[in-house]
Order: C-alpha cells, then structure tokens, then sequence
C-alpha cells in the first residue's frame, strides 16, 4: 500500500523532534551534507557540469520560468500519482535516472540505490557504467522493475552481449544514451585530474563481460590501467549513427528508448528508426555547455512527437512542483537524477529512500493543490501563460 503526503509530512515533523535521527529534506541542504561527506574529486565530479556550467543553471532557470496556475475547491481527497508506460503501472511519474560510479559516492554503491528504489516501488534505470554489475544489481531487486542504459560500444558484438545479459537478468527496457560519444569538457575533474573509470571504478558490466575480457591483450588483474582505458574507448563511440541505431533496434526486443535528444527533428528522426520512448536530456549540463535547456525545448518536441511514443524528460527535476510542470508541457515521466545521488551519498540506501519519499509526497501534494487528482489530467491549462 502507498503512504499520503500528508503521513509522509507527519512522519517527518514527527521525526525532527528528535536532532539525531533529521536528515536533509530540501535539495540545497542534501548537497550541502554530500560537500562535506565526500572528497572533492568525487563531489565535484557529481556537482560539475560542462564548461561554465551554463547549460546546468540554464535547466534550473527553465522551472522557474514556468508557473502553475491553481483551481481550488476541487476534490482532491483521492488522488492518482500513477502512470503507464509499455504495458506497465507505475505508482508514481518518476524513475530513477541511470547514474553511473555510484562507488564513489558510496560503498554500497548501485546496490543501495536499487534496493530503495525497489522498496519505494519506483523503476531503477542502471547505468552501463554501473561498479556493480548488472546481474548482482538485479538480484538485489527481487522482482522490481528496472532498465538498463547502454553507452553503445564500438564493438557491436559487445554491445550484443550487454543487451542479452540485461534481458536475462530481467531488465524490462533498453535506454539507449546517445549524447556521451565524447566525454563532456568537465572543468573541475579536469583541474582535480579525477576521472574515476581510471580508478577502475564504474566498469563492472565491462570486466564481467566474457567478450569484453576476450579483446584484452593482457589478464585483467596483470594491467587494470590499460582494461579500463579500453572500456573509456569503447564508449567513446563517434562513429554511432542512426545506422547503428537501427542495429541495436534490431539487437532487442524490449522497449528501447533514446536518451540525449533536445532537438523536434531528432525526435521525428528517432521515431523512424523505431524507437519505443524519448529521454528529452541534455545529461544534466554535463555534456555540451550553452545547450538548451530540456524544459524549454520539451513543448516543441511533444507538439512533433504528437504522442506517438512516450516523453520521458530530465535535467533539473529538484522538487515535485518540477515534475508537475514537466508533465503539464507533455512527459509522461520524468528521471530524479542529482538528488538521489546526494541521497546515497549521505546515508546510503536509507538516504536514496529519504529523498524518494520526499518527491513521494510532494507530486501528491503539488498536485492536489494545483486542483487536480490525477497526474494523467494535467496538462498546458495548469500553467500560467508567462514562459519566457
Ligand atoms: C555523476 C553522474 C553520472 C551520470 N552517469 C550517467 C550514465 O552512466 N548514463 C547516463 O545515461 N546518464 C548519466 N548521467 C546523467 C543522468 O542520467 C541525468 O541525465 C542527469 O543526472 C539529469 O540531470 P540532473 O541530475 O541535473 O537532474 C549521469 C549524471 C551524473 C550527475
Ligand atoms: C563511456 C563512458 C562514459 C562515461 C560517462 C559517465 C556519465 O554519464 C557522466 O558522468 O555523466
């Protein structure tokens, strides 16, 4: 059974009377606590964005432009926080996005992530740059929903034998992230020199894979460095086109989703080569800085895209009148990405839990007092009309 906002609220006065047991409840005070948790070239590799770090405030900026208008006297007493996406329900229009190297944040690593998310009931997209590899995440699980994202690897035959071992471990859709070929120009990991797959952290589907382990010229345990240099490689795949797209379309028969479009063409473009779904993400500003931010490009895609396949979108959701407004311009979903991390890196499964009950409560609650009972009736008439 799901908890209200309103036991949700009042576990957590009830809670704060006791200093020990608080934890941080607004987004600002999560990273605050991760700052002094964790060193810096783990923190700032979570914190940082690309370049000046415009594109980041950019999709912040874009939330705050947008503005909900409210109806009241509406009944809002039973409410439907619930989505359906390629045959499922889901209680809630969230998803944990795929966030990879959790090692650093925390030693539990993907698993706590996981396990929260499991417990919470909200699907967990695994990221392909997991430390934990996809099989023991799974277990983890039970019989969860999750997804698992591929970096699409130059090696199609790599890429083939990720896609099976997914579906095998039970992984109900493929996200296909298409806006990483290059690593983005990361300035504070640049100055700490801190890239963690050189640490080996983050690799785990790789060096579990037998063909991945096949391609190295030495054992893995007698040259980790040159092991790791050849997975950062493999992902750094330019040469992928919509020809390669096609491929992997053909390589599953799970739904498959792109991840990394901002552009209306590319949307029609990705609906011709068969894609399931659309990630609307420009990966949290860490790509390319001065990009567009998702929230503002997310009308002009959903007026081309004419619900013909699903809207899933990311980059910015910090609160649940975030994810309120994202739905009213035309996502079905969207993905929490930062603040779960932050969540994890506090206090570990606990933490990621803590702040999914946060966006828990506050999509029903935002909701509702928008005037609305259900998250499926909300829709452009919700917002005041002073974008921009
Ligand atoms: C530390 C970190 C690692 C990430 N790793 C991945 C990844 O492995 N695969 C992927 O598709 N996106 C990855 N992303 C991007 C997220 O999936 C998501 O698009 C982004 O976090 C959304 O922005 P937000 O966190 O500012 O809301 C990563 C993001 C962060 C912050
Ligand atoms: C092929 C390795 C790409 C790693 C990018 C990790 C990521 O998505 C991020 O840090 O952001």
């Amino acid at each position: 059974m799901t908890v209200s906002c309103e036991q949700i609220q009042m576990e957590m006065y009830e809670r704060g009377l006791d200093h020990s047991r608080r934890l941080p409840v607004s987004f600002e005070d999560w990273e605050e606590e991760a700052r002094k948790i964790l060193a810096r070239g783990p923190f700032d590799y979570v914190f940082g964005a690309a370049g000046a770090g415009d594109t980041l405030k950019a999709n912040l900026a874009a939330f705050q432009k947008v503005q909900i208008r409210p109806r009241v006297c509406m009944d809002i007493s039973k409410r439907d926080t619930s989505i359906s996406l390629f045959g499922q329900t889901f209680p809630y229009p969230f998803l944990l996005a795929p966030i990879g190297v959790n090692s650093i944040v925390h030693r539990d690593a993907e698993l706590a992530a996981a396990r929260a998310a499991a417990k919470t009931g909200v699907p967990y997209i695994l990221s392909n740059v997991s430390t934990t590899p996809m099989e023991q995440v799974a277990e983890a699980m039970g019989e969860a929903v999750r997804w698992f994202q591929l970096y699409p690897p130059k090696d199609e035959q790599l890429a083939k034998s990720f896609l099976e071992r997914a579906e095998a471990a039970g992984y109900s859709a493929i996200v296909v992230t298409i806006d990483s070929t290059l690593l983005g120009w990361c300035e504070k990991d640049l100055a700490n020199g801190y890239l963690p797959f050189l640490h080996g952290e983050g690799l785990g589907n790789y060096f579990s894979d037998p063909v991945f382990r096949k391609k190295l010229k030495q054992p893995l345990e007698e040259n980790k460095l040159a092991a790791c240099k050849l997975a950062l490689s493999e992902g750094n795949n330019t040469c992928f086109t919509w020809r390669e797209l096609d491929k992997l379309r053909k390589m599953t028969n799970l739904p498959l989703l792109i991840k990394g479009i901002t552009h209306p063409d590319d949307a029609l473009i990705a609906i011709e080569h068969g894609v399931d779904g659309i990630v609307v993400s420009n990966h949290g500003g860490r790509q390319l800085d001065g990009a567009v931010a998702t929230l503002d490009m997310l009308p002009a895609i959903a007026a081309a895209v004419n619900k013909r396949v699903p809207l899933l979108l990311d980059s910015g959701i910090r609160r649940g009148a975030d994810i309120i407004k994202a739905l009213c311009l035309g996502a079905t979903a969207v993905l929490i990405g930062r603040p779960y991390i932050y969540g994890l890196a506090v206090a570990g499964q606990a933490g990621v839990e803590e702040v999914l009950r946060h966006f828990v409560a506050q999509t029903e609650l935002q909701l509702a007092i928008s005037g609305k009972a259900k998250v499926t009736e909300l829709d452009e008439s919700v917002l005041a009309r002073s974008r921009n």
